[in-house]
């Protein structure tokens, strides 16, 4: 199917970088967006992310060929649902959601007689709201499609082709093992990093001052994820569950070993791992150049 018009849902970070891509990589395809906040629609309009910005849902929708529904992953339901009555038939429905098993679903019980294919690029930023994304985000950068069994491969494809003009990276996956892997790649490390922004200041007494004062080492890294979406990420966590206590328990028992390596001297086994991760680290770091990673080395 040719895609000539794309409806986009949710105007924040995700779905300003998916308009203002479309707008700079796509041309040719007209663009149309909702956002249920109000503000958000007037700042989205007044940065021109999308060709028209709706009032109603419905009438983003309107005659268009593919949905991308760009909202928290706990209002993706009631996203579907408010276009259910008024979505062409024809039309594809996606997402850019961090989880994908409770998308799946979400889309499967709202639009039942619809073609829906989930994704999820792996680009993001601390940033949220209209006046966050842009057009590079996702050059260089996987995107993932979840597609249910039986989904058409006609969908499938377009919606590949499409994130691949937009810059991406497309790689096919099963929901479930999504979401495995990304508890472990980026749920968790943000988890950690609330955890210990949190402990800090929660010994505001102790540390006071010195938190700000010296917070240009390791800790500012970890108060940058920290910094991200609440709402994003509460709803992330309530549903990605399974997945990320099952990582979760494998995480506690490493950071229990390396208690005890501490506590009994074992520097044998606090190299031997540190020597590990930094390996990791560079590997990372070569492919990003090999990608010529647009936000490689941004002030972290
Ligand atoms: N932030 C990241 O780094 C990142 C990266 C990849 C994927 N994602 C995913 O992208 C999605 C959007 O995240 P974001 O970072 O753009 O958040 P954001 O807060 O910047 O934008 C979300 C927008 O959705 C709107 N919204 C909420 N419920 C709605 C509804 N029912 N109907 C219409 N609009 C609604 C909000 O008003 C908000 O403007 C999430 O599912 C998130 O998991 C985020
Ligand atoms: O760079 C960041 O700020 C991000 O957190 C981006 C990040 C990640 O964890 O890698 C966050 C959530 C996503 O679903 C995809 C990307």
């Amino acid at each position: 199917m040719t895609i000539r018009r794309v409806a986009i849902i949710g105007l924040g970070l995700l779905g300003g970088s998916l308009s203002l891509a479309l707008r700079e990589k796509l041309p040719g395809i007209a663009t149309t967006g909702y956002d249920r906040d109000p503000a958000t629609r007037t700042r989205a309009a007044e940065r021109g992310l999308v060709g028209t910005v709706y009032d109603t849902a419905g009438e983003a929708v309107s005659g268009c060929e593919l949905v991308v529904l760009c909202v928290p992953v706990g209002a993706i339901g009631e996203a579907a649902r408010d276009i259910a009555d008024v979505l062409p038939s024809h039309a594809i429905v996606s997402d850019v959601g961090s989880s994908k098993r409770s998308v799946q679903k979400a889309l499967a019980e709202a639009l039942p007689s619809h073609t829906c294919v989930p994704a999820h690029p792996v680009a993001g930023t601390e940033q949220s709201g209209p006046d966050a994304g842009f057009a590079t985000l996702f050059d260089g950068r996987w995107c993932i499609l979840t597609p249910p069994d039986g989904a058409p491969q006609q969908a499938i494809d377009d919606l590949t082709a499409l994130w691949q003009a937009l810059g991406a990276k497309v790689e096919i996956m099963d929901a479930e093992h999504h979401d495995l892997v990304l508890a472990v790649t980026s749920h968790i490390p943000h988890l950690i990093a609330y955890t210990i922004v949190g402990t800090a200041s929660d010994m505001e007494d102790v540390t006071r001052s010195e938190v700000i004062k010296y917070s240009a080492g390791g800790f500012r890294d970890f108060t940058r994820i920290a910094a991200s979406d609440p709402v994003m990420w509460r709803d992330v966590f309530l549903n990605n569950r399974d997945a990320v206590l099952e990582m979760l328990g494998r995480f506690t028992e490493d950071l229990t070993a390396l208690q005890r390596a501490i506590r009994s001297g074992d520097g044998e086994t606090l190299h031997e791992l540190f020597s590990r991760t930094r390996d990791i680290r560079r590997s990372i770091i070569d492919e990003g150049q090999d990608d010529a990673s647009p936000d490689f080395g941004r002030d972290h």
